[in-house]
């Protein structure tokens, strides 16, 4: 018998450290690596991490780095040589660019060409998965058993923890209870829990679908701007109220309301786009510049849990052809593709028009 936490479970507390600004301890082949998320650094903590003998890195996605003109050796991420002399402002300059454009020139940086980078690769993407900029103040240390004991500190075995990092957790149905709605009166909502610690996602049941036909269904990803504020700039809201209204007046139909917010990165990472934005930039390039992919959702969630459910084909409302072919290589068939063209206004013409340059949408 153990109560001591499995892998899982040390990830997610890993996760709300790193929120918190707390550092954790990564183990693997190479030397164990100090991580804190840049950006919840504080300077208290900078000055901590500058007592421990190694000189850290700050470890950024190669999407940021190319922002930076920094060369990533390392593909997908960059080591940058931390300067003796940086403060909490050059770190927070370096690693989210609100201020690109006011301070353009932050070089030259020096990034680290040898060495292995696999423990700096697991951070940023542990960072990532905790919704923080993904990029991560890194140390190499002596040893680690001895100073996370002394410091209290989550120790992740790499090794341990990199399938995790690349899977989607498995979820579980919690409750469903009837819910009436203005767009069908025969509605159910169900809500799942993943076994990582993560959000929990909702599935809208219109009548009671047959679990042997295609079902109408829709993955919607959650927009609070869109869906709660009927935001202009997006067309999540009006996308949400038509889907409901077409399985309304069906009868039948499952949505999947996920809660991926801003594809995935969260609602301060997408109003960090937005300011970017604002300064010019398209939906794509302002992910790109805060260091994340254009799209880092996970579709196989929404698979999980129609199969859940009891779904295996869908008839699928979207104009996404990512969506479609996910769905399809998680096994959920897709039967037909219901176009989904509603709620576009003076504000969000560009931003469509870039997701059917630069995403494949379909117009
Ligand atoms: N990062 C980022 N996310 C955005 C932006 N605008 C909207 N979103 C998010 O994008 C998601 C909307 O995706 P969906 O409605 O599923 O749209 P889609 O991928 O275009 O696919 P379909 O609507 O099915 O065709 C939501 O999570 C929004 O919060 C943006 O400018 N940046
Ligand atoms: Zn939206």
């Amino acid at each position: 018998m153990s109560f001591a936490p499995d892998i899982i479970e040390r990830l997610a507390r890993a996760r709300a450290d790193l929120r918190m600004g707390v550092p954790i301890v990564l183990t693997g082949e190479g030397t164990p690596l100090l991580v804190l998320a840049a950006e919840t650094l504080t300077a208290e903590r900078l000055a901590d991490v500058r007592t421990v003998g190694a000189a850290p890195d700050l470890t950024l996605t190669a999407r940021r780095a190319e922002t930076l003109k920094a060369r990533a050796y390392d593909g997908d991420i960059a080591r940058v040589a931390l300067p003796a002399e940086a403060d909490l402002r050059w770190i927070k300059g370096i690693v989210s660019p609100e201020d690109d454009l006011k301070t353009p020139m932050k070089g030259p940086l020096a990034t680290a060409r040898t060495g292995d980078a696999a423990l700096h690769r697991a951070a940023v993407k542990l960072v990532k998965s905790a919704q923080l900029l993904p990029a991560a103040l890194t140390l190499e240390l002596g040893e680690a058993g001895g100073f996370a004991l002394e410091h209290g500190l989550t120790v992740i075995p790499s090794a341990l923890a990199a399938p995790h990092l690349a899977a989607t957790s498995p979820l579980h149905p919690v409750v469903h209870a009837r819910l009436p709605m203005s767009a069908a009166e025969a509605g159910r909502l169900h809500i799942f829990r993943p076994e990582d610690g993560g959000a929990e996602h909702y599935a809208i049941e219109i009548g009671r679908p047959d679990r042997e036909a295609p079902v109408l269904a829709r993955l919607h990803s959650a927009c609070f701007t869109g869906d709660v504020l009927g935001s202009l700039k997006c067309d999540c809201g009006p996308q949400l109220q038509a889907a409901l209204g077409f399985m309304g007046a069906e009868g039948n139909g499952v949505l999947l309301y996920l809660n991926q917010e801003g594809r995935g990165i969260g609602l301060a990472n997408k109003m960090r786009a937005y300011s970017l934005q604002d300064q010019g930039f398209d939906t794509v390039e302002a992910n790109h510049r805060l260091g994340f992919e254009d799209d880092e959702r996970d579709f196989r969630i929404g698979a999980k849990i129609l199969q859940e459910m009891g779904f295996s084909s869908v008839r699928l409302l979207t104009n996404n052809p990512r969506k479609i072919a996910m769905m399809e290589k998680a096994g959920v068939a897709v039967t037909e593709r219901v176009a989904l063209k509603v709620g576009e206004n003076a504000h969000n013409q560009a931003y469509l028009a870039t997701k059917a340059q630069k995403s494949g949408h379909m117009l």
